[in-house]
């Protein structure tokens, strides 16, 4: 991979006369654009090789740059307001037109994008489940039984330090450990592994994105995982997934994106996404969420009896549907390259939470539906937004002090 920086106010041309080989085509180079961190550059690896395998002929030129996020290291993520912290200069040189496609972490990516730019493709998903990484002094010896997040967490001494710059990590686990104390680390993952390995370390444990840890191959880092099925935390929106942002109006772009990208994590995203736009979250907001495919793998046979039982019995909380469309995307949904019949159609669990930030009010739930399109996915999304609201979420985002109207009057409708 040939990577070359580039920064916002650099005045060369979208496609520099340096490009890493020379063109064995006429058409033009495709400019791929990324943060600079480790993680962000074996995430364009994927894209890249996927992109390669599906358009060989074609030529791909890497442009890697710092973002504000990276650049201030020091201010706890949820006092740095911006919601754009990491996409903000990317998205620039995107506009511009001298980057064609932007590979993000899909839990970095706004859910409204700035006008005219979309997500091309969403990129299969790797573990979305938070991790707990213990203090190597602190891990239980190779002999002692296999231990879950719960029983690491629940046995650590009252006042440990949990290192996590995430309010939704936090509010979530001071409500399940309140013995614990949160503390933010700032950082890309190895400078945060380093801070917590450090002899004097305030951090008894760190909560990582598992996925982050999986792609720079230090999954042996990985203690416990944290989810449901612990009765752990849920996860981020998007986590775990890659997001390629373009111009909404490259038809060239669009084209190439419409062979690579995955459906079914398309789907689940969309779900996600939704519900976040809808609760008008950022990262600031601790909302967690799980989704999963329960049905069969598609044709499996006998699988498919179960599979049509299951589409047949809507949750009890799953009706009166409402329709609607996502603002400002005419049809339907904000993914917009890529197969959109129902050929991916499956069963989705989609499990939800809003914390307030001490952990001591939450406002839960979780639906299982048919999917059979992105438009179905989006509207799971809204409807478990107003499900959360009827459950209490309003009030836990208003205590949080932002501006809640939105939900109000789209709980209403
Ligand atoms: N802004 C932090 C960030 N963005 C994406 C990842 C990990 C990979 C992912 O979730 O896709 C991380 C690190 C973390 O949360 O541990």
């Amino acid at each position: 991979m040939a990577t070359l920086d580039v920064s916002a106010d650099a005045s060369q041309p979208a496609n520099p006369q340096s490009a890493p080989s020379p063109s064995t085509s006429a058409l033009p180079v495709i400019s791929i654009g990324t943060r600079r961190s480790l993680l962000a550059l074996k995430q364009t690896d994927i894209v890249e090789a996927a992109l390669k395998k599906a358009w060989p002929d074609r030529d791909y030129a890497i442009h890697a740059m710092a973002t504000m996020g990276d650049k201030n290291q020091v201010t706890p993520l949820h006092e740095m307001g911006a919601k754009a912290l990491w996409t903000h200069e990317l998205e620039a040189l995107l506009l511009e037109g001298r980057l064609d496609l932007v590979v993000h972490s899909l839990k970095d990516m706004p859910t409204q994008l700035p006008a005219s730019l979309s997500i091309g493709a969403i990129f299969p998903r790797e573990d979305p489940r938070d991790a707990l990484v213990m203090r190597p002094s602190l891990l239980p010896s190779s002999t002692s039984p296999p231990r879950n997040s719960h029983d690491l967490l629940s046995t650590l001494p009252p006042g440990s330090v949990i290192g996590t710059s995430s309010v939704r990590r936090s509010a979530q686990l001071v409500r399940l450990y309140p013995h614990l104390t949160f503390a933010s680390v700032r950082g890309n993952v190895g400078t945060r592994l380093s801070k917590l390995d450090a002899p004097d370390s305030p951090y008894s444990a760190l909560i990582l994105a598992a996925a982050g840890l999986l792609r720079l191959g230090l999954g042996d880092r990985i203690t416990a995982l944290l989810s449901s099925r612990e009765g752990g935390i849920l996860h981020a929106v998007g986590q775990g997934a890659l997001g390629i942002e373009v111009r909404e109006a490259d038809g060239d772009i669009s084209r190439i994106l419409g062979k690579v990208g995955c459906e079914r994590t398309t789907r689940m995203c969309l779900a996600e996404r939704s519900l976040m736009r809808t609760l008008e979250g950022g990262c600031s907001v601790p909302i967690g969420v799980e989704t999963e495919w329960v049905d069969a793998v598609r044709g499996a046979g006998d699988g498919e009896e179960a599979l049509t039982d299951v589409a047949a019995k809507p949750a009890p909380e799953d009706q009166n549907q409402s329709n609607r469309t996502v603002e400002g995307k005419e049809n339907g949904t904000e993914v917009t390259s890529g197969q959109k019949d129902d050929s991916a159609a499956g069963i989705l669990t989609f499990r939800a939470i809003v914390v307030s930030l001490d952990g001591k009010e939450a406002a839960e739930g979780e639906m299982t539906r048919r999917i059979a399109s992105r438009e179905d996915a989006d509207q799971f999304g809204w409807d478990m937004a107003r499900l959360l609201v009827e459950r209490g979420a309003d009030k836990i985002l208003e205590k949080i002090n932002l501006n809640r109207n939105i939900i109000h009057e789209q709980g209403d409708a």
